[in-house]
């Protein structure tokens, strides 16, 4: 088989570089990085496959790649391309859907049960040698268990979530989607315990409302004022998806004025988190540094799946997961 040209501009693991190596010539060149951004440039004429991710690869990148067959990212959100000049370069776009959901949905648990139970918090007052009588009702936290979840997106990551609330903390599910989820064929665990919810009637019952969407021209700022003022007084809202889905002025807002008690955010408009932003210190914000899928297990196995589309497309085969960039 010919060998090409794999332009890789994020860090693969060793064990997945070699595969690439053994195939094709491969250059590895992150432009995130200054002493690297030359040989980024030098290599993306000749690129025939670029895999990597949290960079964007736009059109004016696209038209300094003429050979480019396929950009295989290690993300399931594809929010960081041209979906469009891909598709009109009839350049494949592969993705990583499926093997984090697990992993996602348990980051946002952790973010649930922070808030909720003020965990780093109360920590940091044991931490800091304040811990000294019994805490009081000032502190106390607020239940999960048997409350009830609201979920902005239920996709895949979504219903992971909503399998954890229902069937381990007794949680009933609301969802919100452009269209139901034929759950008898998706999550048939599912039936009967998610319910399919008119957007406000959700945000009016739900205690905690989890955003679980991709970035998109139809989610961007879709969380606005408007979302927080429709949420029931003292929910909890935690962002898993994409920051940029969120108004933060109208978040922050949502906090100063009481109606939310918390909110855990996985997820920024800009990251890393401006040190400006209010959000970075905000005593009612859990903030993480975008690390939904950041386990050892789980990031190997993304990059093992983009490694595999990757290859199958350089050799004419048909990758595991493409997005379809034509539904853009
Ligand atoms: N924090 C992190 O580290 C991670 C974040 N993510 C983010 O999570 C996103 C979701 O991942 P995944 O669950 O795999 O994606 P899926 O494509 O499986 O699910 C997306 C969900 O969002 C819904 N949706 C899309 N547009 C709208 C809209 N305008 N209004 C209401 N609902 C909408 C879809 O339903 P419908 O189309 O019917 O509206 C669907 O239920 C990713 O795209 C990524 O951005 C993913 C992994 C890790
Ligand atoms: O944000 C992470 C992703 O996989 O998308």
């Amino acid at each position: 088989m010919t060998r090409k040209n794999i332009l890789v501009f994020r860090e693969l693991p060793d064990d997945q570089l070699a595969r690439l190596q053994a195939a094709h010539e491969v250059t590895v060149a992150n432009p995130r990085i200054d002493a690297q951004r030359a040989s980024f440039d030098a290599a993306l004429p000749l690129a025939h496959g670029l895999i990597g991710s949290s960079f964007p690869i736009d059109d004016a990148l696209l038209a300094r790649a003429p050979l480019l067959e396929v950009v295989s990212s290690v993300s399931v959100g594809v929010d960081n391309y041209a979906l469009a000049a891909l598709h009109a370069r009839d350049i494949l776009l592969c993705h990583t859907p499926g093997v984090l959901d697990e992993t996602v949905a348990d980051t946002v648990f952790a973010l649930l049960m922070a808030t909720s139970r003020r965990v780093v918090e109360l920590s940091n007052l044991v931490r800091e040698g304040r811990w000294t009588k019994n805490i009081g009702e000032d502190l106390f936290g607020f239940d999960v268990h048997g409350k009830t979840l609201g979920l902005l997106g239920f996709g895949r990551i979504g219903q992971a979530i909503a399998r954890r609330a229902s069937l381990g903390f007794g949680m009933p599910v609301l969802y919100h989607t452009r269209r139901p989820v034929d759950l008898a064929a998706q999550a048939p665990e599912l039936q009967g315990r998610a319910l399919f919810t008119a957007r406000d009637e959700l945000l009016a019952r739900a205690d905690f409302v989890v955003a679980m969407l991709p970035l998109s021209d139809s989610t961007r700022d879709m969380i606005d004022a408007s979302v927080f003022d429709a949420m029931k007084s003292g929910a909890i809202f935690i962002n898993g998806g994409r920051g940029a889905t969120v108004r933060e002025d109208a978040l922050l807002a949502a906090l100063e004025s009481g109606r939310l008690r918390a909110a855990g955010l996985d997820v920024f408009a800009t990251e890393p988190l401006p040190d400006e932003s209010p959000l970075r210190t905000h005593p009612r914000v859990t903030p993480l540094p975008h690390i939904g899928s950041a386990t050892h297990e789980t990031r190997h196995a993304m990059a093992e799946l983009a490694t595999t589309n990757l290859l199958r497309a350089l050799a004419g085969e048909r990758p595991l997961a493409v997005y379809d960039t034509a539904s853009a």
